[in-house]
């Protein structure tokens, strides 16, 4: 026994540092520096929330911005607001993304772009049995659609401009922890959202040749105006629910979307919850740091177990409620 006992510890030890080195050979795509510092970066959404702060954030880092929303007189607010915390003037452009011609002509105007952050997204949570079909194909039509719309009308320009420059370009794309999971009142939302994974993971395939990352962020409950609209109606149960995950500021959520973006990262989680749900829900997702690939593959049962654990306590949460107000009596 006691011989063995060196001959255990080399293996505990050297075991870890080959499964490292393997994923340092293995993972992709290759990680990139993408910087944002005299480069162009358009946010859509970007006179609200947190479209707002990473508009702001990115111009207080010397990015060249412009952003998109439909109502003029709020992007002229964001741009007043951006210009007194940063000094920058930003670009600005009223278009709706349902409108293919008109987020064309708006990406036309703003010139070839670096950073692309499809941030716009309207939501109304309710049991679908409540919902109105017109609300669910509005969210699907702007969540997931309009971002369709914004990445075929800016994409030629991203790959011409970075086989001209050789430096990395983004498409960041803004998803929710209830892109991750399906939760209670969100069927329409989720479907918007877990829609873009899809469009995500098969878009890095097709534009990494181009040298362009594409960034999937995944906010938990974040204080936005939005926030505040979508609270006045959210189903009780939807709340306790989204309470499992800690909210978060805009301005933090923010600057987790910008250092994911510069860091080429696939996933962006925000919170330790959210990082948690990365490792729960990494599946087949590419991976560009070895060290995250390393907690994935470490991680994976343990956080399957806390998955498990999460589900009894929201499915407990669920029976409670309806016992309590007596729903299916
Ligand atoms: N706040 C939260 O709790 C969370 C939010 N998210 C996601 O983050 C993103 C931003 O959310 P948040 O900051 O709360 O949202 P807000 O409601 O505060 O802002 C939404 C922004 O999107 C714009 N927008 C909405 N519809 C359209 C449209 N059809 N065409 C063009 N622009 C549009 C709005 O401008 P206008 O109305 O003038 O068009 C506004 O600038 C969304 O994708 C949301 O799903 C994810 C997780 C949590
Ligand atoms: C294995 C470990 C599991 C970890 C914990 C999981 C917690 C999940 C909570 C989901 C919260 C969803 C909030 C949606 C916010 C949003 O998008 C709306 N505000 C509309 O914008």
């Amino acid at each position: 026994m006691a011989a063995e006992l060196p001959l255990l510890l080399l293996l505990i030890l050297v075991a870890p540092v080959g499964l490292l080195a393997a994923l340092a050979f293995l993972v992709r795509p290759r990680a990139a520096r993408i910087p944002l510092r005299g480069r162009h970066v358009f946010i859509t959404g970007g006179s609200s929330g947190i479209g707002l702060a990473m508009a702001t954030a990115a111009a207080r880092e010397g990015a060249r911005v412009s952003i998109l929303a439909r109502n003029a007189a709020r992007l002229e607010g964001a741009r007043a607001a951006i210009k007194a915390a940063t000094e920058q003037d930003v670009g600005v452009y009223a278009a709706d993304v349902r409108d293919a011609t008109a987020v064309a002509r708006s990406l036309e105007e703003a010139g070839p772009v670096d950073v692309l952050v499809c941030n716009h997204g309207v939501f109304v949570a309710k049991e679908l049995e409540e919902q109105d079909m017109e609300d669910v194909k509005w969210m699907v039509d702007i969540n997931l659609m309009g971002t369709f719309h914004l990445i075929k009308a800016a994409l030629p320009a991203m790959k011409a401009r970075t086989r001209e420059t050789g430096v990395p370009a983004s498409i960041a794309i803004m998803s929710s922890q209830a892109g991750q999971v399906g939760i209670y009142g969100y069927t329409a939302y989720s479907a918007s959202k877990f829609a873009l994974t899809g469009l995500g993971e098969s878009l890095q395939h097709e534009v990494i040749s181009d040298n362009i990352h594409v960034s999937l962020i995944f906010p938990p409950d974040t204080e936005t105006p939005g926030l505040a609209e979508e609270q006045k109606s959210r189903p009780e149960v939807t709340n306790i629910i989204a309470g499992s995950s800690g909210g978060m500021k805009a301005d933090d959520v923010a600057k987790k979307a910008l250092n994911g973006i510069k860091s080429g990262r696939f996933i962006v989680p925000c919170n330790f919850e959210g990082a948690m749900l990365a490792i729960a829900t990494s599946g087949l997702t590419p991976q560009s740091s070895p060290l995250i690939a390393f907690v994935e593959v470490m991680g994976a049962g343990l956080m399957r177990f806390a998955a498990l654990c999460f589900q009894w306590n929201w499915f407990s949460t669920i029976e409670n409620w309806y016992a309590k107000n007596k729903k299916n009596a």
